[in-house]
């Protein structure tokens, strides 16, 4: 405008475009325009505390700019604890809009000031104190889940939006931020890659779908593994092994129709607290024994196995308590009603079993369990006082498999010790997937063993790891004795 007006003598176009340019609608553009470019709009929040706290993720900081509008939530005071929670979001309100704040958020501090142990009343006196803006510090109401079951939006009809469904498989870890809706909640996948959450069923819907599923099938698949798949070394402590014949796979009560989700949390061992029970699963073949003898050896003073019963005789040169707890047919049968077996089985005539009270003499004693079993061992030993962590042995690929086991030995049946054939290969492998496929939700960790040496090393620091780090466990394992009866 202001060259336009400089020109003596402007053309039609130029008179045309002043003309335009001082209109009041290309006026009030141009002055957002300007006002936008130099950020002259408020009211500006404040920077974030430098304080941050360690854990950032654990506790999210709010800032709300104070308008005549209500906050549009609620407050609850927890009576045992003092604490302040979150109680409703307002749907519409300030609180709701922000996308911020939702119900059982606990809240830590508003404007820097500690709410913990003050009367709901106070903190509302806080609030209608503060001029402009509000800095609410608090920890999100965010539930972790592990899934137990598999799940495809795609393939599920009642799913509302399937584009906006999340698709997990059992192991998978989920931090679920939103259960406000009874049927369908909001999930992101850890480690978290994308910020955007998907739809995935509630609890409750998914076990409606289990039942569902469980009674409309005429016939049940079968899925259970050959138990000739299982362990057929006949050594020492595990000889009972092979009369284990049992398929679980089939029965009502299977992981068909388990709880869907398991609400897990991170935990750290506290160094008083006894060691975590290590529990070493894989195909027969893969290298279980050997990896756990090798341990044993490695480290005989912080490694162990526990001492197995049987009610064969006592021979020469043995000694209870040491090989064996050597005892009598009735007490070991005294023992199997009461329970006190991980696994037990016949083997010649004679009762052999691991039972849970040796497991829990080498965890006094200060040392670390370990303990190959079945994979259908695994629930009843997932107990708070055990907190096991699984972990799976894994063949490594096809070819080498077969070049690191030419000099190897198995011992299939009695005392034939012999090299492995093809077929044994190939049922490792396959029993291998099997198991993987049908109990991968349990595993804490997964170790491939080609290379011998290199994988009892790896098997070492993962053990380490278990028993000195955060681990992801199930809520119920790490809460304090007076909420858990
Ligand atoms: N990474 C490896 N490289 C070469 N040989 C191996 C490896 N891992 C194990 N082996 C050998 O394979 C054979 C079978 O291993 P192991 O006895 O530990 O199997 P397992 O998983 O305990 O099965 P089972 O209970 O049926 O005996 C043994 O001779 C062992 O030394």
């Amino acid at each position: 405008m202001t060259v336009i007006q400089t020109v003596p003598r402007p053309s039609a176009e130029a008179q045309e475009l002043h003309n335009l340019l001082s209109s009041p609608h290309i006026q009030a553009l141009l002055s957002s325009q300007d006002s936008v470019a130099q950020l002259d709009y408020g009211p500006v929040l404040p920077p974030l505390p430098d304080e941050m706290p360690e854990n950032e993720e654990a506790m999210r900081i709010v800032c709300l700019v104070k308008n005549n509008q209500p906050l549009g939530a609620t407050i609850k005071r927890d009576e045992e604890t003092g604490e302040i929670y979150i109680a409703r979001v307002i749907h519409g309100g300030l609180a709701d809009r922000s996308g911020l704040l939702h119900p059982g958020d606990l809240l830590v501090e508003v404007n820097g000031n500690p709410v913990v142990g003050l009367e709901p009343e106070q903190v509302i006196q806080i609030l209608i104190n503060s001029q402009g803006t509000i800095l609410f510090k608090v920890i999100p109401n965010t539930v972790y889940m592990r899934a137990m079951v598999d799940y495809c939006p795609l393939q599920d009809s009642s799913i509302p939006c399937p584009d906006a469904g999340m698709a997990f498989s059992r192991g998978d870890l989920l931090e679920v931020v939103d259960q406000s809706d009874g049927r369908w909640w909001q999930a992101r996948k850890l480690p978290c890659t994308v910020s955007c959450a998907g739809l995935i069923p509630s609890a409750s819907m998914l076990k409606g779908k289990q039942r569902e599923q469980w009674w409309c099938q005429p016939l049940q698949v079968h899925t259970c593994i050959r138990p000739s798949g299982f362990r057929r070394s006949f050594r020492l402590w595990r000889s009972y092994r092979r009369r284990r014949q049992s398929c679980t796979s089939c029965s009502p009560n299977s992981s068909a129709l388990s709880t869907p989700y398991e609400e897990v949390a991170l935990y750290q061992r506290p160094p008083q607290e006894n060691h975590r029970l290590i529990i070493l699963i894989g195909a027969s073949g893969v290298g279980v024994t050997e990896l756990r003898k090798r341990l044993i050896k490695l480290n005989p003073s912080s490694y162990q196995g526990p001492v197995p019963h049987t009610t064969r005789p006592i021979r020469a040169g043995e000694r209870t308590g040491r090989e064996y707890h050597f005892v009598t047919k009735e007490l070991f049968e005294y023992m199997v009603c009461n329970h006190r077996f991980v696994e037990y089985g016949e083997y010649k005539g004679h009762l052999y079993g691991t039972s849970t009270d040796a497991i829990d003499e080498v965890l006094k004693r200060g040392r670390m369990c370990i303990i190959d079993v079945e994979p259908h061992s695994i629930q009843p030993l997932r107990t708070r006082k055990l907190k096991p962590f699984v972990i799976f042995i894994k063949p490594p690929n096809s070819d080498r498999l077969r070049q690191t086991r030419r000099e190897a030995r198995i011992i299939t049946n009695y005392t034939v010790n012999r090299a492995f054939t093809e077929d044994d290969f190939v049922e490792l492998e396959e029993v291998s997937l099997l198991i993987e496929a049908k109990y991968k939700q349990f595993f804490d960790g997964v170790l491939v063993n080609d290379d011998l040496q290199d994988t009892c090393m790896r098997l070492c620091s993962v053990i380490q790891e278990a028993q000195n780090e955060p681990q992801w466990m199930p809520v119920s394992w790490t809460q304090s004795d007076n909420m858990f009866h």
